[in-house]
C-alpha cells in the first residue's frame, strides 16, 4: 500500500518572493488526490518540495517518518526511492530508446541481472499500454505515449508515492482522459498514493479522491473532492468554470479596482468565457472493467464517512448520494436527511490519519482581504 504524507506548515520562498505559505494537508494512503492553481501558484514547487529537490523556508513534509524538510542527505535519498514522478514531457533520455529509458532507473539504483531487468521493463510497458514500442524513440512517438513511457519508467522501482505534474500539457481532452484512467487503473493496480497537479478541470472533476487549490499564495482548500466540488468559493467558482469573472485575474490575482471595473463589464453583458457554469459533483471515473478494485477507494469511503459531520453540508449530500443503497444503510445515512446513526466504520487502524477534515468555517473579512469574500482555511491538526 502507498504511504501517507503528512505536510505541516509547508513555507517556500525565492528570495524575497513567497511562492506559499503554511501549506497542511495529508494525502491519504493510496487515495488518489490532485491539486489544481492557476499557473504560477507554485504547484511544479510544491512536487519540487516533496522530494527535497528545493529546500521550503519551513515546515515539515513527513513520510514514513522522516521529515524531506530537515533529514540528512542519506535518509532523503531513502525517501526518494518510495517516489515515482512523471514529468510533464515525460523527462526521457532522446537519445535512448524506450526500453532503455525505462530501464534505465533499474540499472543505476539496482544490482538486478539484465534477464529481471527485462521482465520488469517488460510488463511496466504493457500496463502502460506501450508494448511492442520498445525500440522507439522519444522523438519517434506522439506526446501521450511519451507520457506513458515517462510513467513505465516512475513505475519501475515499485514507488508507493507517484507524483505527476501537469498530465495534460500538450494532450488533447481525449488523451488527457485516456491517461487518467490509466492513473486509476495503475493506482487499482499497485495501491500507490497519487499526486497529480493540473489546472485540468475535466480530470479534476472526475479523477481524484482529493482535491485542493493553491491561490494567493496559500493551500485554499484541500479535501474530499465534494467539497470543493460543491464549494461557493468565487475563486474555486471561477476555476472549476474557467471564467474570467472572479478574483483570478491575469497574472494570478485582480485587484479591487479591477475586480469592480470587470464586474460591470460583464453585468453589462460582456461574454466572462468559459461554458456555462458547471456545478455539481460528475461521477468519478473508475477503474477498467477486469482491473481490480482500487484499494484506497474502499478506505477512503470509510475515512470520508468518519469526517462527514465536519463537512460542509452540499458535500455531505453529494458523498450520501454516490453511496449504494447498500452502503447507506451501512454507514447509517440517507440522502436529504443525513446522519441516522453511525454504524458500520473500519477499524481505526485501516483508516488514514488525517489531520482533520480539511475544512473549516470561513475565517472572518479584515481589512487585508482585498478579494472578499475570504476562504476556508486549510485542514489544520
Ligand atoms: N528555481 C527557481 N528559482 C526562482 N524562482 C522559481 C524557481 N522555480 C520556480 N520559480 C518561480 O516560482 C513560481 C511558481 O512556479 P511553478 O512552476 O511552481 O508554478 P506552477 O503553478 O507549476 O505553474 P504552471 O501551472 O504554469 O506550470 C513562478 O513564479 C516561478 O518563476
Amino acid at each position: 500500500m502507498g504511504v501517507e504524507v503528512v505536510i505541516e506548515g509547508l513555507t517556500k520562498s525565492f528570495g524575497k518572493q513567497t511562492i506559499w505559505r503554511d501549506v497542511t494537508l495529508t494525502l491519504p494512503p493510496g487515495e488518489v488526490s490532485v491539486m489544481l492553481g492557476p499557473s504560477g501558484t507554485g504547484k511544479s514547487v510544491f512536487l519540487k518540495s516533496m522530494i527535497g529537490l528545493l529546500k521550503p523556508d519551513r515546515g515539515k513534509c513527513v513520510i514514513n517518518g522522516v521529515d524531506v524538510v530537515t533529514c540528512s542527505e542519506r535518509k532523503l535519498y531513502d525517501v526518494r526511492k518510495l517516489f515515482g514522478v512523471l514529468f510533464q514531457d515525460g523527462a526521457l533520455f532522446g537519445s535512448m530508446n524506450l526500453y532503455d529509458n525505462v530501464a534505465f532507473p533499474l540499472r543505476e539504483h539496482t544490482k538486478k541481472s539484465e534477464t529481471e531487468i527485462r521482465r520488469i521493463v517488460l510488463e511496466k510497458l504493457e500496463m502502460t499500454g506501450l508494448s511492442g514500442a520498445e525500440k522507439k524513440l522519444p522523438g519517434e512517438i506522439s506526446g501521450g505515449m511519451r507520457k506513458r513511457a515517462g510513467l513505465s519508467r516512475a513505475l519501475v522501482l515499485d514507488p508507493e508515492i507517484i507524483l505527476v505534474d501537469e498530465p495534460d500539457s500538450g494532450l488533447d481532452p481525449v488523451r488527457t482522459t485516456y491517461i487518467s484512467q490509466l492513473f486509476l487503473d495503475v493506482n487499482a493496480q499497485i495501491d500507490a498514493t497519487f499526486l497529480i497537479v493540473t489546472h485540468n478541470i475535466n480530470l479534476a472533476r472526475t479523477v481524484p479522491d482529493n482535491l485542493g487549490m493553491l491561490f494567493r499564495k496559500e493551500l485554499v482548500m484541500f479535501g474530499p473532492r465534494e467539497v470543493l466540488l460543491t464549494s461557493d468559493e468565487p475563486v474555486v467558482k471561477q476555476f472549476l468554470n474557467g471564467r474570467m469573472d472572479g478574483p483570478i485575474g491575469m497574472s494570478e490575482e485582480k485587484d479591487s479596482a479591477t475586480m469592480a471595473a470587470e464586474k460591470a463589464m460583464f453585468e453589462a453583458g460582456h461574454h466572462a468565457g468559459g461554458v456555462e457554469d458547471v456545478t455539481g459533483i460528475p461521477e468519478q471515473m473508475q477503474p477498467t472493467p477486469g482491473v481490480p478494485e482500487r484499494g484506497g477507494a474502499r478506505r477512503r469511503k470509510d475515512r470520508v464517512m468518519r469526517i462527514l459531520h465536519t463537512l460542509p453540508p452540499a458535500a455531505q449530500e453529494g458523498i450520501i448520494e454516490s453511496l449504494s443503497p447498500e452502503e447507506q444503510r451501512h454507514y447509517g445515512v440517507q440522502p436529504h436527511h443525513g446522519i441516522t446513526s453511525q454504524r458500520g466504520q473500519l477499524p481505526t487502524e485501516d483508516v488514514a490519519a488525517l489531520p482533520g477534515s480539511g475544512w473549516r468555517e470561513p475565517r472572518p473579512v479584515t481589512d487585508t482581504d482585498r478579494v472578499p469574500p475570504p476562504y476556508p482555511q486549510q485542514g489544520r491538526p
